[in-house]
């Protein structure tokens, strides 16, 4: 067995860190990535439109989650420099044309579920990893200079929504909180769960962290096998 592979979550995403631990993975080290994604998103789309493009989905997961991720390339975690691979996250809910993050206020968790229920929408989930092992970096790297190799995958899951959940339902799930702070106003993994049909897709896509997508970037893009990384 060679020397332990090292996996720092570039996330304050306490579903991201609970899917990495069920998937036999203690993270080396939690990183918050302080991030102002409205910043990001807004330079996105200003950069798509300026080539006449427009800001997908897709893309905009993946590009927060990269921003995540090299936000804390250089930083020291307990006093110590990053020695591993570096993983940041991003999680969007499309529905109907449109894109949806944390709805934050109850007014809008409600709104949306009336407008979901017996309907399904797309949840991507972006994810970057950075190969932040000393043994990549080289000798003379240190301080915030440091330029990782990074790759990422986006991995998305259709989600169905029961028709039958009544308003009394939509208000008890708004009144827990729990709707406010994750993306598209619903959880699969936890009281969330009582109203979704199915998902169509890897439920850890949904959660915010998909493990199979993650396995395969770390594979085809660093030559890392999954279990290497099993410390739990
Ligand atoms: N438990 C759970 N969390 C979900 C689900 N869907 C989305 N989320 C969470 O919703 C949040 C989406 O917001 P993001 O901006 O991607 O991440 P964050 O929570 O702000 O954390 P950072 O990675 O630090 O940005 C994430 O924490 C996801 O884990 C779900 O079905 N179950």
């Amino acid at each position: 067995m060679g020397a332990p592979v090292r996996l720092y979550l570039a996330s304050t995403s306490p579903a991201r860190l609970a899917t990495l631990r069920a998937a036999g993975i203690e993270p080396a080290g939690l990183i918050s990535p302080g991030v102002d994604e409205d910043a990001v998103v807004d330079r996105l789309r200003v950069e798509r439109a300026a080539s006449g493009g427009s800001l997908t989905p897709h893309d905009m997961v993946l590009e927060l989650a990269r921003a995540k991720a090299e936000a804390v390339q250089g930083q020291l975690v307990e006093g110590e420099p990053i020695d591993g691979f570096v993983l940041g996250g991003d999680s969007a809910f499309e529905f109907d044309g449109e894109v949806y993050g944390k709805p934050h206020e109850p007014a809008v968790a409600r709104e949306r579920w009336l407008a979901m229920r017996g309907r399904s929408g797309v949840l991507h989930s972006g994810h970057w990893i950075l190969d932040h092992r000393s043994a990549s970096l080289g000798p003379d790297a240190g301080g915030s200079a440091v330029e990782c190799a990074g790759a990422g995958v986006v991995d998305s899951a259709e989600v169905h929504f029961s028709a039958s959940v009544g308003d009394h339902e939509i208000d008890a799930y708004v009144a827990t909180g729990e709707p406010l702070e994750v993306a598209g106003a619903f959880t699969i993994d936890s009281r969330g769960a009582a109203f979704i049909d199915r998902v169509s897709g890897s439920p850890s896509a949904v959660v915010g962290l998909s493990v199979p997508a993650v396995r395969s970037l770390l594979r085809d893009a660093f030559g890392v096998s999954w279990h290497e990384l099993w410390n739990r």
